[in-house]
């Protein structure tokens, strides 16, 4: 297709705004689609994603659009809608010459509609302003528009729409083709071809996702990866529309797939430009950045004769997912397991939720933990990704740990809640602005460790549900933090260590060590807990000796009540490591992030 009749676009929208609808509605007007074999949300390929309602990877689906008499291709590059997605979400933006801004028209612009279009700004993408949902009784769109001239866009210009029902989908098209620049690009160039996405076929290979920006590629082509210099042969290509359509060739501006038996997604890194072996341009596109794990966690079988299997999992869940890492780790508690890195907690629960399912291993999992970077006395600069190996307090001369800049919108009414909970989490307070007459939004610098778990319910629990968060990441800083151990039965639990801040330290401590003892069950002696900071105990509780069996329960012969207990008991169990002579269920090595901040 010639240059003039491309359109490349994506949707960015606060989480729930309607993206996936609005996409839906957008294959099903230009035919890519009969309703009928439409399956609500095709974008979102993975079941799990579906479940979760959660957009995980980008994809890009042609749609075709007959415009004024003119056949135009419009590619929707779909980009992933979460936080620890981010750099995702800022390749598919830089694979794209637009954007539909998807604001609710009951709930308004929202952190993450804030957070979306800047990145779009910042790629030089045209916005088009979409009102959804205009069919609740609650929408109120020109309050929307208001809102948009507030943050600097037409308002008045904005396209309402209900993707529910259909109402508005076809000037949404037309505008794409209107307002969205056709791309520019050098057609005789050399090959440059961005990849946003990438994914593991198991007959193909990895399928790469790539819009090209100079030149162009056909099958046959020998293809070199800039960043890694691997070289491959392009045996398939492709385009979807939704489903996979065979091309032999991609041009300047287009957006498809290409196979060429490779055999891990670690070679063909988001970000990263394919150019030809035989002519390579001089420079690849700008921006490229290796995924970089910000939370790890352990992974331990519970069934140590599963290990082989945990690691074999990893490994087939690697061939599709760049960002996820592990390296095996020794647990003096739980044996041998793996260290394993995400790019966040969504990434982490979904990996961990595959590993069960789609595995079947039972797993005890270790509290998601921040990675630190410690300069000791010597001089020397460590990394410490699990809180058992933070070197003795005596060797270490500061210790930094990654913060993140953090805006929340709220309604003004919850100012003071929000701030509240910024300070208990150890946040620095940067601005306070406001929107328009009602709502204002606060930025606080946190460490990233204070937030990845329960800041944002605990944000919308303060705030009835109205504050909307968005982070990026802003460096490393310096804090006053120690490894705070944890010891049952006078033995340190190695994977129940955890890095702490000194002055929440005493307070961390109590609320763990009781709640641990509401956690592990009673067992035949007495199981003393205590919290500690290198030889000093800080806490102490005591789990007591378990006097009556639990079959005195059931009085005589009800056997179906009996096998019940019994199962209910063999439940339990599953999830249960035994540790020296003590059984810990799965939550106590969570409990760390359920202790009460008082
Ligand atoms: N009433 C009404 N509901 C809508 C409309 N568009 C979407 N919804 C509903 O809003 C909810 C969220 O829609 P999605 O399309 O899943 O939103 P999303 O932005 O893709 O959400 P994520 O993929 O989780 O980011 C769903 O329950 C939709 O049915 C609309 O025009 N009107």
């Amino acid at each position: 297709m010639e240059q003039r009749h491309i359109r490349n676009f994506s949707i960015i929208a606060h989480i729930d705004h309607g993206k996936s609808t609005l996409a839906d509605r957008l294959i099903e007007v230009t035919g890519a689609l009969s309703s009928r074999e439409m399956a609500p949300q095709v974008l979102d390929s993975m079941e799990l994603e579906r479940e979760r309602g959660i957009t995980i990877k980008a994809q890009a689906v042609r749609l075709v659009y007959q415009h004024q008499g003119e056949t135009y291709e419009l590619n929707l590059i779909d980009t992933p809608g979460h936080v620890d997605f981010t750099y995702e979400v800022s390749r598919a933006l830089q694979a794209c010459e637009g954007a539909l801004l998807v604001v609710d028209a009951a709930q308004g612009v929202e952190a993450q509609t804030l957070a979306n279009l800047y990145l779009a700004l910042e790629h030089d993408l045209a916005i088009i302003p979409i009102i959804n949902k205009i069919d609740l009784p609650s929408a109120d769109p020109e309050k929307v528009m208001e809102q948009l001239l507030d943050i600097g866009l037409d308002g008045t210009e904005a396209v309402p729409v209900s993707a529910k029902q259909g109402i508005g989908i076809d000037r949404v098209l037309a505008e794409v083709v209107e307002k969205v620049p056709p791309p520019a690009g050098d057609a005789r160039g050399a090959l440059r071809a961005l990849i946003f996405d990438s994914r593991f076929d198991s007959y193909k290979g990895v399928l790469v996702y790539i819009r090209v920006v100079d030149g162009s590629l056909k099958i046959g082509d020998r293809i070199r990866f800039m960043a890694t210099s691997k070289e491959f042969e392009v045996t398939e290509m492709g385009v979807f529309g939704p489903h996979p359509v065979p091309v032999d060739h991609l041009d300047t501006g287009e957006v498809g797939f290409f196979a060429a038996q490779i055999k891990t997604v670690q070679d063909t890194r988001v970000g990263d430009t394919v150019t030809l072996a035989d002519r390579p341009a001089e420079a690849p596109l700008p921006g490229y950045r290796p995924a970089q794990p910000m939370v790890y966690s352990g992974l331990y079988p519970v069934d140590s004769a599963d290990y082989g299997r945990l690691r074999e999992a990893l490994e087939k869940l690697q061939l599709n997912d760049a960002a996820l890492t592990f390296e095996p780790e020794t647990s003096a508690a739980l044996g041998f397991g793996f260290r394993a890195g995400f790019l966040g907690l969504l990434h982490m629960e979904v990996i961990q939720e595959r590993l069960e399912r789609e595995y079947d291993l039972t797993l005890i999992t270790t509290a998601p933990n921040v990675v630190y970077r410690v300069t000791l006395v010597s001089g020397e600069v460590v990394r410490v990704d699990n809180p058992a190996l933070l070197p003795p307090a005596g060797d270490i001369q500061t210790i930094e740990e990654p913060v993140v800049e953090a805006s929340i919108i709220t309604p003004s009414d919850y100012i003071g809640a929000v701030m509240e909970l910024a300070q208990e989490r150890r946040g620095i307070y940067l601005n306070l602005s406001y929107l328009d007459n009602v709502r204002a939004m606060l930025t606080y610098r946190l460490p990233l460790g204070e937030i990845m778990y329960d800041f944002f319910d605990q944000l919308k629990s303060r705030t009835r549900g109205y504050a909307s968060l968005d982070y990026q990441l802003a460096g490393l800083q310096p804090a006053d933090l120690v490894r705070m151990d944890i010891l049952l039965n006078g033995e340190v639990v190695d994977a129940l260590s955890t890095i702490v801040h000194r002055d929440r330290a005493y307070q961390k401590g109590r609320a763990l060590a009781e709640k641990l003892r509401e956690l592990i069950p009673r067992q035949l002696f007495e199981v003393p807990i205590q919290a500690a900071i290198g030889a000093r105990v800080i806490a102490r509780e005591t789990v007591k000796a378990l006097r009556k069996d639990v079959l005195a329960k059931c009085y005589g012969g009800d056997i179906t009540r009996k096998r019940k207990l019994l199962e209910k008991q063999k439940e339990g169990k599953r999830r249960m490591k035994s540790v020296g002579s003590v059984e810990i269920p799965q939550e106590a090595f969570m409990a760390i992030l359920r202790v009460e901040e008082s």
